[in-house]
């Protein structure tokens, strides 16, 4: 488990830092860890540092102070070490006295000309420095830093966090430093673990400086494969198919059954436990998979610990009856697609929750919208919001899966693939979160795994190609084995 901190919990815990440590030593500790990675890079990328030619690119904070004392250290070691000073007269005074002391070149870059006169330095560094702005990064980066920005060839360290990216939400509002690796300093912040910014992260590394004491329980959490393998319910000695949770399923139509055999399909695989599908697409249900107990109606479903429902089942009368039904039964319940929008449409289906079961609900962009609202760029704090607000669970799925509980807690998954980004995948998600519901898994987790397990579904079923949603269902019993293994749990 992966935890970041927003930046204002960030600076609260250097703000009680600093009682104890002098900001110096702690700016020192901080470009000590960005100077060591540096010449790890350097070594990598040219095979020694002494004489390899290192661009500090430097801005008006201690962003740009981590730079420029970094700059020093290298000095140290022989490297040719020239910090460019994009908001002249405002670089750190103590840092640009400290490179100058170890013989540092400092130019200013102040407007188009200057960087037109430093394009060849550029072109000719082996390493850049980002020092441009960190954790008070504010909108698109200036038009001088974004000039140099795009001027860059060569591997860039990013000095906290990549500049141009937005620390909080992970937005890319304009161009932006596309980082080799990042050093950050005590805490990743949301940026780190959030698309579409994390794709500027490259690699990652924490230095400890000592504030983890002061930081506090973190703001958001992304999951490993090893937590989500060690997680994952499987079959126990004294289990049978009842105790591991049954799961209803009401999904389809009799003219579109795709959407309940997706559904039931993926609750199969997900868990042991037992499937009951509801609904006018059985005889589908049936065919493809013969273990599912099907009925033709919710009413008819038999005991259910949990139930999955809502993809195709339309959004008129008739899936209005069956969202009734299902929610009526007081269960925890996987909601998604047409459920979502008869939720956001008829405000009298709310009168059916009862706030100690729990709903999760999974749209997708444009279903959210219908029912909280614009997403906007801050997506962690739309969709926490909308968990409060509707006392749920609250998945919002894309590249970055969001998953947020009524108490504020979140977590997220950033997608290394996206092969799962095709008609119907939705729907094997829900299957898979119905069924994890069943087994009796903390509905956060229950949507968070489920992510997890569904994305790299995807990428073992897709091995470079793309798939469609039906290819998905067999790879999940795969997915969960990798997992399993990434704990530790097969050999
Ligand atoms: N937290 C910790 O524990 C530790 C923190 N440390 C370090 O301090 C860093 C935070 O430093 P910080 O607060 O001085 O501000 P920082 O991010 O350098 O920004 C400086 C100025 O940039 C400007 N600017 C804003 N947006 C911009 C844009 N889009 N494009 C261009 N420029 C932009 C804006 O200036 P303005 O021109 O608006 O006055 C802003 O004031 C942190 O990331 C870490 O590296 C470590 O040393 C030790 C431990
Ligand atoms: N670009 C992307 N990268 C990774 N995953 C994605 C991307 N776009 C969508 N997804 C995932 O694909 C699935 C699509 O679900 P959904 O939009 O409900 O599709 P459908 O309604 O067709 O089933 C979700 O799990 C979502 O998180
Ligand atoms: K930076």
């Amino acid at each position: 488990m992966r935890g970041a901190w927003t930046t204002t919990r960030v600076r609260d815990a250097e703000d009680r830092l600093l009682r104890r440590v002098p900001s110096a030593r702690l700016m020192r500790r901080a470009a000590y860890g960005v100077a060591v990675e540096a010449a790890v890079m350097l070594r990598a990328h040219t095979g020694g540092t002494s004489g390899r030619r290192v661009v500090l690119l430097v801005g008006a904070g201690n962003n740009g102070g981590d730079a420029l004392w970094a700059g020093a250290f290298l000095r140290r070691r022989g490297v040719d070490v020239t910090a460019l000073l994009l908001a002249p007269g405002r670089a750190h005074p103590e840092g640009l006295a400290a490179l100058r002391r170890t013989g540092g070149r400092v130019v200013e870059v102040g407007d188009h000309d200057e960087v037109t006169a430093v394009a060849p330095r550029l072109a000719a560094a082996d390493l850049a420095v980002d020092g441009i702005v960190g954790i008070s990064a504010s909108g698109p980066l200036r038009p001088v830093a974004a000039e140099v920005v795009s001027r860059l060839s060569c591997p860039v360290l990013a000095v906290d966090l990549p500049s141009g990216v937005d620390p909080d939400t992970g937005a890319v509002p304009g161009p932006a430093v596309r980082a080799t690796a990042t050093v950050t300093f005590g805490a990743r912040k949301p940026l780190h673990l959030l698309g579409p910014g994390s794709e500027h992260v490259g690699e990652l590394r924490v230095v400890d400086i000592g504030l983890g004491p002061e930081l506090g329980e973190p703001d958001l959490r992304a999951l490993d494969r090893h937590d989500v393998g060690l997680g994952w319910p499987v079959p126990g000695p004294a289990d049978d198919k009842y105790t591991q949770g049954v799961v209803g399923v009401a999904a389809g139509s009799s003219v579109f059954p795709g959407a309940a055999v997706l559904a039931t399909g993926a609750a199969v695989a997900a868990t042991s436990g037992m499937v009951r599908y509801a609904g006018p697409a059985a005889d589908a249900v049936r065919s493809t998979w013969p273990e599912v107990v099907v009925t033709g109606s919710v009413e008819d479903a038999g005991r259910v610990q949990a139930w999955a429902a809502g993809p195709g089942i339309g959004v008129g009368e008739t899936g209005r009856r069956v969202l009734e039904q299902v929610l009526a039964a007081g269960l925890p319940t996987c909601l998604d697609a047409d459920a979502i929008t008869l939720l956001a449409r008829h405000e009298e289906l709310w009168d059916l929750h009862d706030p100690d079961t729990t709903w999760v609900l999974t749209p997708h962009e444009g279903e959210f919208t219908r029912l909280a609202g614009e997403v906007g760029t801050d997506r962690v704090d739309a969709v926490r919001r909308a968990a409060r607000r509707f006392r749920c669970v609250v998945l919002l799925k894309g590249n970055t899966t969001v998953v947020a509980d009524p108490d504020g807690h979140v977590l997220v998954n950033r997608s290394t693939s996206s092969w799962v980004s095709t008609a119907g995948s939705g729907d094997v998600l829900t299957g898979m979160i119905g069924a994890l519901l069943a087994s009796g898994a903390e509905p956060a987790l229950a949507a968070a795994w489920a992510a997890s397990a569904h994305e790299l579904a995807g990428e073992l079923a897709a091995r470079g190609a793309p798939i469609g949603a039906s290819a998905l269902v067999p790879s999940v019993s795969e997915a969960i084995r990798v997992l399993r293994r990434s704990a530790g749990l097969l050999p």
